[in-house]
Formats: C-alpha cells, sequence, structure tokens
C-alpha cells in the first residue's frame, strides 16, 4: 500500500523507504500528561532509529496534532488540529528524534485531501486480570477490546483503516517494537497510547528527550518579557542562562532564580476531587505566607486555573502585606497562543522563580520542577508542594526526580 504515487513519481527517494509511527492518547488526558506521553514516544523513535535493523531504522513518528482539550474549556473553532510547533521548537524535538508534524506526513505522502488508510491501528488497553491480580508482568496480546476503547484517527474525516485491533498490553513502550518488526506496514498507529510506560523514567535518554522539549521561542519571549517587567527577573541577573542547543547544556546547580515566589495553585478537578491533599483557598494562602516570611521575598507569582473569583479571595488574603501577581494574557496572546501557550507562560515564570511550590500529583507542577532541574536550581527550591488543609502545612514532599546527565 503506497501512499505518495510512485506511478506518478511523487515520493522522493527518502519518502519511499519510510515507515511512519503514529500514537494518540485517551481524549480526556490533559496536555502535561500528553506531553509525558511524547517522552515515551520520542525515547521509542529513538531507539528504532539506532536500530541495526533497515525495517526499524527507517521509521518517523508523527506528532499527535493537538486537539479541543476538555481543561481548555473553548468552543473556538480554532482549537483543532494544532500542529506541536505552537508550543514548542520542532527543530530542537528533530534533534533528539525523527519525528514530523502530520502536515509534514500529509506532504511527504502526497496526499492532503484524499483518503487515507492507516495499515495496522492498535488499540492499547490494560490486561484487566493483571488489576484483579495485582501481579504484573511484562505482556502483549491481541484480545477482545475492552469497552469504550476506540481510536478518533485524530478527529481527521478522511483517516481511517480497515485493520483495528485492540492489544492488551503491559510494558515499556520500546517493547512494541515486536509488532513493528513483525509487520511490512508502512503506517501504524497506536492509540491509548498512555498504557505504555516509559522505558526508564529518569535516566540519561529520559531527560535528554526532556531536554530537547525547548518551548516555542515566542512563547519564551513573552514570559521574559513578563518577568522583566513585573519581577525584576532576567536569565542574567538569575544564573539561568541555557544554551541555544540543549545538548551544549551542561550540569550544575547554580541557578538562583527571581525574587519571587513560584505558585501553580492548581483547581477545578483537583479542589473538588482531591480535598485532602489539595488546600482550600485560605489555606492555601496561609502557606503561601508561611513560605514568603521564609524566604524573604515580598512577591508570589501564581498560576492557576482557578476562577477570578478564587484568585481575588487568595489575593485580598496576601495583600498588602505581600504582592500578588498572575498573568494575565491579552487578547492577541489568547488568540494567537490558546490555552496551551498561556500556561507554558505560566510555567516557564514558574520554572524561573527563586522557590516553587506546586499542586499534589498535578503534571502541570511536574513539568515545572522538571523545568527548573534543567536550569539548574537546588533542589530544595523545587521539588516542593502544597500541602492539604487539615495537614498544618506538614506533607510529604513530591519525589525527587532530579536531572541525570
Ligand atoms: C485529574 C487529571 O488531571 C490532570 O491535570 P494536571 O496533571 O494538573 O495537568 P494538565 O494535564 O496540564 O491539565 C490541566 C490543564 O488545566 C489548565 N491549567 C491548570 N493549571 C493551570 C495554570 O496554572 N495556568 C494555566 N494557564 N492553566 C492551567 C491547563 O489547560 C492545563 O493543561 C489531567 O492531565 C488529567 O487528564 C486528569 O484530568
Amino acid at each position: 500500500e503506497e501512499f505518495c504515487s510512485i506511478e506518478r513519481d511523487e515520493c522522493s527517494d527518502e519518502n519511499k523507504k519510510s515507515r511512519y509511527l503514529f500514537y494518540d492518547v485517551n481524549s480526556p488526558e490533559g496536555f502535561n500528561l500528553r506531553r509525558d506521553v511524547y517522552i515515551r514516544f520520542a525515547v521509542f523513535a529513538y531507539h528504532l532509529h539506532k536500530s541495526p535493523k533497515q525495517n526499524l531504522n527507517n521509521f518517523k513518528l508523527v506528532l499527535p496534532p493537538w486537539p479541543n482539550l476538555y481543561h481548555w474549556r473553548t468552543k473556538m473553532s480554532t482549537y483543532m488540529y494544532i500542529p506541536w510547533s505552537h508550543f514548542f521548537d520542532l527543530s530542537s524535538l528533530q534533534s533528539f528524534a525523527p519525528v514530523i508534524e502530520m502536515y509534514q506526513f500529509f506532504d511527504e505522502i502526497g496526499i492532503r485531501y484524499g483518503e487515507i488508510n492507516i495499515d495496522e491501528v492498535y488499540i492499547l488497553q490494560h490486561f484487566e486480570d493483571m488489576f484483579k491480580s495485582g501481579r504484573f508482568e511484562d505482556k502483549m496480546e491481541i484480545q477482545k477490546c475492552n469497552k469504550d476503547f476506540f481510536t478518533t484517527f485524530y478527529h481527521y474525516d478522511n483517516i481511517t483503516s480497515n485493520n483495528i485491533k485492540c492489544l492488551s498490553f503491559h510494558g515499556h513502550t520500546s517493547q512494541l517494537s515486536k509488532i513493528l518488526e513483525q509487520s511490512n506496514a508502512r503506517t501504524i498507529l497506536f492509540d491509548h497510547a498512555e498504557v505504555a510506560l516509559h522505558d526508564r523514567f529518569g535516566d540519561r535518554v529520559y531527560w535528554q528527550a526532556r531536554r530537547s522539549m525547548r518551548f516555542n521561542k515566542k512563547l519564551v519571549k513573552i514570559a521574559a518579557e513578563y518577568r522583566q517587567q513585573y519581577l525584576n527577573s532576567s536569565d542574567e541577573k538569575d544564573s539561568t542562562i541555557l544554551q541555544p542547543n540543549w545538548k551544549d547544556d551542561k550540569p550544575g546547580r547554580n541557578a538562583v532564580g527571581g525574587p519571587y515566589l513560584g505558585v501553580h495553585l492548581r483547581r477545578r478537578d483537583f479542589a473538588w476531587g482531591r480535598p485532602k491533599d489539595v488546600p482550600d483557598i485560605e489555606n492555601a494562602a496561609k502557606q503561601i505566607r508561611a513560605l514568603l516570611v521564609k524566604l524573604n521575598l515580598d512577591v508570589a507569582f501564581v498560576a492557576t486555573d482557578a476562577s477570578q473569583t478564587e484568585y481575588e479571595e487568595l489575593r485580598q488574603l496576601l495583600e498588602p502585606d505581600f504582592t500578588v501577581l498572575k498573568y494575565t494574557p491579552s487578547k492577541t496572546v489568547k488568540q494567537v497562543h490558546k490555552a496551551g501557550g498561556i500556561a507554558i507562560i505560566d510555567q516557564i515564570i514558574c520554572a524561573h522563580a527563586r522557590y516553587f511550590v506546586g499542586t499534589h500529583e498535578s503534571t502541570f507542577s511536574f513539568r515545572i520542577q522538571e523545568e527548573r532541574e534543567i536550569l539548574g536550581f537546588p533542589v530544595e527550591t523545587t521539588f516542593n508542594r502544597l500541602c492539604g488543609s487539615d495537614s498544618d502545612g506538614k506533607c510529604d514532599g513530591p519525589s525527587k526526580w532530579t536531572i541525570v546527565y
């Protein structure tokens, strides 16, 4: 099954040889969990690329266009099929692993509007019996589909497949190479890719993939301007300069950060669903106040998905003793960079703070912690979280996943 028409001489020699690996994530999952699944598949693509086997080292990983995520709470039609370059620096991603955008795949195969039939689709699912027994072993097997497992083909009308199977899977992402190896298919999609685990969470290759995940430069610039204007913070003053290429960054823990406390205060579903671990506003203010006093800082920068009412409540509890700031995007920034871009700006600002405190088990906070590891902050300024209201400000901190070079 050739895509670009070879008869019409549409394929370059290079593209004649390429195979394409697609993946997608369970639709309700949020932005920062998806970033984590990307790392698993980027590491997979990196290993495939290095494989001596010719039917494995010609794979390109096609990045799943961003859909309109549940947390973005918008009906705007421009929130569909957003390419990764909108949020990340594509050439930096590509300097780690052979990844391409969906539109580049369309261009390579020479079909933009015609129908695309993906050769093989595997919907990953958990082995139900492993969850029942609690005994987990690496295993994969084509099985009957669990209910509610389906694929949307990224909501494209012109993508389909005649060959969809459910693959019960427990194991590391790279173990999926068995499927690729046994098949001649040119295009293979794994949906519910979050079922596959990291090859090795936190090892050197993991961190290389993570370091290559630089943000879109425009977002970095907006965050830098905000830091400069409102927080008296710049990379020179704060010792947070990164090299233009992630590969040139050197290990070190000399980052100082801007003179503010960075807070990620996750609300909404976290506040409703995890009251033991997520404080109410009044208690959050109490904890933030205590930190500001302890750190001898006057300013708290708050990244949050809280409603304006909750944010105002927090601000009133801390002012006038302290200054509380939040990044408010202009209409243009909202339109151009969208909720994902705004979330990244919030993350960049928190990542550059002298001290960071996040929300229990939020992947949004985890990504900030990783960013601070890359910037070279002392560990104790990073792996902190707000405690639940009833815990008197004392609770176990998050796991310290420190950087490895
Ligand atoms: C319960 C789980 O929660 C998980 O959320 P969690 O890890 O916090 O983190 P995310 O996966 O990023 O999902 C939270 C989303 O809420 C918005 N959001 C949260 N905090 C902020 C903030 O400080 N600033 C801005 N601008 N936006 C924020 C943003 O759209 C973000 O992508 C989800 O990924 C899972 O799918 C699941 O729903």
